[in-house]
């Protein structure tokens, strides 16, 4: 079977500064991998080339198995690092016009709609619009519409970005189980080492635009002789997580 996402080769450069430097990577179904890297990692650059937003000039980009176009795409899902929701349309609304840019209608639209609101918690927001929402909540809702056409890959840039430590944490727990219970694979952008799960997530360190290790995390922090992911980090990229 093919791997959800799998990155051949893939660099990326801004005029002469190299943003991403031959990366390579797999992410398969039920995954969740978490890219971390400080900042100016790469990371952000990585989100464009998977979303199409940068065009890929060197390497390759599959997504079960197919080359990066439209139809590859629609079994993604994406959370951006920045919010992306209209403030001035209801929760409902938001996620309406998403779902029918991604060709759904009527019935059972709404139906996908109040599934995804109830699974986080936001059934009762449905009418309320975005603006009145707090962070936690908004947050919330984008990842109800990144959800909403059931993608089999779902890319998450820091989704937890400004947001109080018990709201990540709930987060933090929702999007991990839908990699351990319903079997998608997560490719999780962040800088914060707390968010791995050091059982069943697999790692992926980005720095200056190279990948310096993946794997699990026990092997990786055994063979850096480390004894934790912090001093991990630390050790790789001297910069403190
Ligand atoms: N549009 C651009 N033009 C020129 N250089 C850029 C551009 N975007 C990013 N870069 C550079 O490319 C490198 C990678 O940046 P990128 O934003 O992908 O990193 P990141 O890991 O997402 O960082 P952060 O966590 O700060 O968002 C950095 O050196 C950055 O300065």
């Amino acid at each position: 079977m093919s791997a959800a996402l799998h990155i051949d080769g893939l660099s990326h450069r801004y005029g002469s500064r190299q943003a991403l430097d031959k990366l390579s990577l797999q992410v398969d179904a039920g995954q969740c991998c978490i890219l971390l890297g400080p900042n100016g990692a790469g990371k952000s650059t990585l989100f464009g080339l998977l979303t199409r937003l940068l065009a890929v000039r060197e390497g390759s980009i599959r997504i079960f198995g197919q080359p990066l176009r439209a139809q590859a795409l629609a079994r993604v899902g994406v959370v951006f690092q920045q919010p992306t929701l209209d403030l001035d349309l209801t929760v409902e609304q938001n996620l309406s016009y998403f779902g029918a840019l991604q060709g759904l209608h009527g019935k059972a639209l709404q139906q996908r709609i109040g599934a995804e609101l109830e699974r986080l918690q936001l059934a009762a927001r449905r009418r309320e619009r975005v603006r009145d929402l707090n962070g936690g909540h908004r947050r919330r809702v984008e990842i109800a519409r990144a959800l909403l056409h059931r993608p089999a890959l779902l890319l998450l840039d820091e989704p937890t970005v400004g947001l109080d430590l018990p709201t990540r944490q709930q987060l933090i727990d929702y999007l991990h189980a839908l990699a351990r219970d319903e079997g998608l694979a997560l490719l999780w952008a962040t800088h914060l080492v707390d968010e791995i799960d050091p059982q069943h997530d697999q790692l992926a360190l980005l720095h200056r635009g190279r990948l310096l290790a993946s794997g699990a995390v026990a092997p990786l922090l055994a063979d850096a002789g480390c004894h934790d992911l912090g001093g991990w980090f630390q050790h790789h990229t001297g910069a403190t997580s």
